[in-house]
């Protein structure tokens, strides 16, 4: 055969295989979206139709993720089967059902969608990914964290962030300036937790260049928002050791912070130093496990406290946890403040009736802002609720099937993973009660951070309030329109004024 025949020969057959391959990869295609189409009818759940491939995500891109989820609810039911991609899921706004899953079976309930997807290390210790058993014991020790005693304790280290931010405020005050509500909350958000649950106190603000907070924000933060990586791993998972093997994150900081956890872990151990925050929690947790004193913590909402408290965490697993809380406390509590301070400025009668309480209440505390003080201011909790109806700064919380389930005739499968959608249902005003109204969600495994995060909202609330108060400038937005990111915050930056009350 000459050279000409051979080459025609090999173009013929890889022709061949490529239309092949073609008309193989297409049915497929065809087969697997006429599998989609029929998939939520034979579950008797109603649903938007969906497009080869891209399922129903269009319209989220389209419409924006919190949008989309509300115009699903409004045009299909309170309980709707659709795809993202090509996996189905199931969302339910249904308040019934909510409770179902979020309480009456939590048993069938109790895991998310990542579970066991994560790989990696700290990942794969987060309780918030964890599963069953292991997640009861890691909860259960936890929460030893958040009871009023030791938020009692933790609330002044608090205190002293809360007052670097009012220095702050002070210097903005008096140059009438604007600021970014964002970045001086955040600033806050992120001081708050690295002293209270990494047990290292800076002020974000004022040392931005400090190393330590170089490589928190290098491996976490975005421009002052949680990085898109970290949502593009908690999105998909699976993806988690290519990103981390490919060089996309920024392993060494990883590698100085936990070096840095250890070290403080060890100087704990060692008594060289004390701290009232969540590292000295747990080491005095694994004292008491090491001499058998350990009680069931009353205020707990986990009934089987008892038993799995029979257990200590491990340095490793400590420093992913504090990983975790960074992840999880970080973005909530500063678009929260940032939401609170636009509402105030928004809406002076409420601020002003706000400022009497806080003045009212003081005036019985001897003017200390403190865990006690914050407590007893009832007009705060209305306005501290009723932003996160608003702005629920997380938009949707999720549960996996353990096993088949069966609600008003509607077939959930084994594995099927059901969305609650938060920040559309408290969009939804007919509807909302109290098994919807979900800012924390509810339930065993709703937020576990959620009275350490109100007690750091009330006392920098109250505490700013004491000397100043927030106003509207030009570059305020009139409405706030939510991304898609899924953290429930502003698109655009909310730009406020502070002004001294004297
Ligand atoms: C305003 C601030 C916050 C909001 C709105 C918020 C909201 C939420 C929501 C909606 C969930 C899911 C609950 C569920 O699935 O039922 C959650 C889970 C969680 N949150 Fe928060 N959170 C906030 C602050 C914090 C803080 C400051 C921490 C830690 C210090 C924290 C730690 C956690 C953890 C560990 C989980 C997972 C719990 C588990 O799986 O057992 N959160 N949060």
């Amino acid at each position: 055969m000459g050279f000409l025949e051979l080459f025609n020969s090999i173009k013929e057959t890889t022709f061949v295989l490529a239309i092949t391959a073609f008309a193989l990869i297409t049915t497929r295609l065809a087969l697997k979206w006429l599998n989609m189409n029929f998939y939520f009818s034979k579950l008797k759940i109603p649903g938007p139709r969906p497009l080869p491939i891209l399922g129903n995500f269009y319209d989220v891109i389209k419409r924006g993720l919190p949008y989309n989820d509300l115009a699903l609810i409004k045009k299909y039911g309170r309980t709707i089967g659709y795809f993202e991609g090509t996996t189905p899921v199931v969302l339910t706004a249904d308040s019934k059902f909510i409770k179902s899953i979020l309480i009456k079976d939590f048993k069938t309930f109790a895991n998310r969608k990542l579970i066991g997807a994560a790989n990696i290390a700290p990942f794969n210790k987060f309780v918030s990914l964890m599963k069953d058993d292991e997640w009861k014991s890691v909860r259960a020790i936890l929460s030893t964290m958040f009871t009023s005693g030791k938020l009692k304790s933790m609330s002044k280290l608090m205190n002293e962030c809360v007052n670097q931010t009012i220095e702050h405020f002070q210097k903005i005050a008096d140059n009438d300036e604007v600021f970014d509500s964002k970045k001086y909350f955040g600033g806050l958000s992120l001081n708050v937790i690295c002293s209270c649950c990494l047990g290292i106190g800076v002020d974000s603000i004022k040392e931005p260049d400090m190393e330590f907070l170089k490589h928190i924000k290098k491996f976490f933060f975005d421009e002052g928002s949680v990085d898109v990586r970290l949502v593009l791993i908690t999105l998909f998972p699976k993806f988690i050791e290519f990103v981390a093997k490919s060089g996309l994150m920024p392993m060494d900081s990883l590698d100085y912070l936990r070096n840095l956890n250890l070290q403080i872990i060890e100087r704990r151990k060692q008594k060289l130093e004390h701290r009232d925050d969540f590292i000295q929690i747990m080491l005095e947790h694994e004292e008491q496990v090491n001499t058998n004193e350990i009680s069931a913590n009353e205020e707990s909402d986990i009934k089987w406290n008892e038993k799995y408290l029979r257990k200590a965490l491990s340095p490793e697993e400590i420093f992913s946890q504090s990983m975790m809380f960074l992840l999880a406390g970080y973005e909530t509590t500063a678009n929260t403040l940032s939401f609170i301070a636009y509402n105030l400025a928004r809406h002076p009668e409420v601020q002003n009736k706000l400022i009497e309480e806080v003045e009212d209440v003081l005036a019985n505390h001897n003017g200390d802002v403190n865990y006690d003080s914050v407590n007893d201011m009832k007009y705060m909790n209305m306005v501290i609720d009723e932003t996160l109806r608003i702005f629920p700064t997380a938009v949707r919380l999720d549960r996996i099937a353990s096993e088949n389930y069966e609600f008003e005739g509607m077939k959930i499968v084994k594995d099927q993973q059901i969305i609650v959608p938060i920040w559309a249902i408290h969009h939804d005003p007919e509807k909302i009660d109290s098994n919807t109204y979900l800012p924390f969600g509810i339930g065993p495994r709703n937020c576990l951070g959620m009275r350490f995060a109100l007690l750091n909202i009330k006392l920098c609330i109250a505490k700013v309030l004491t000397r100043f108060q927030f106003e509207t400038c030009d570059q305020t937005l009139k409405t706030i329109e939510i991304d898609s990111s899924g953290l429930g915050r502003s698109k655009e930056p909310v730009y406020l004024k502070i002004k001294n009350r004297f």
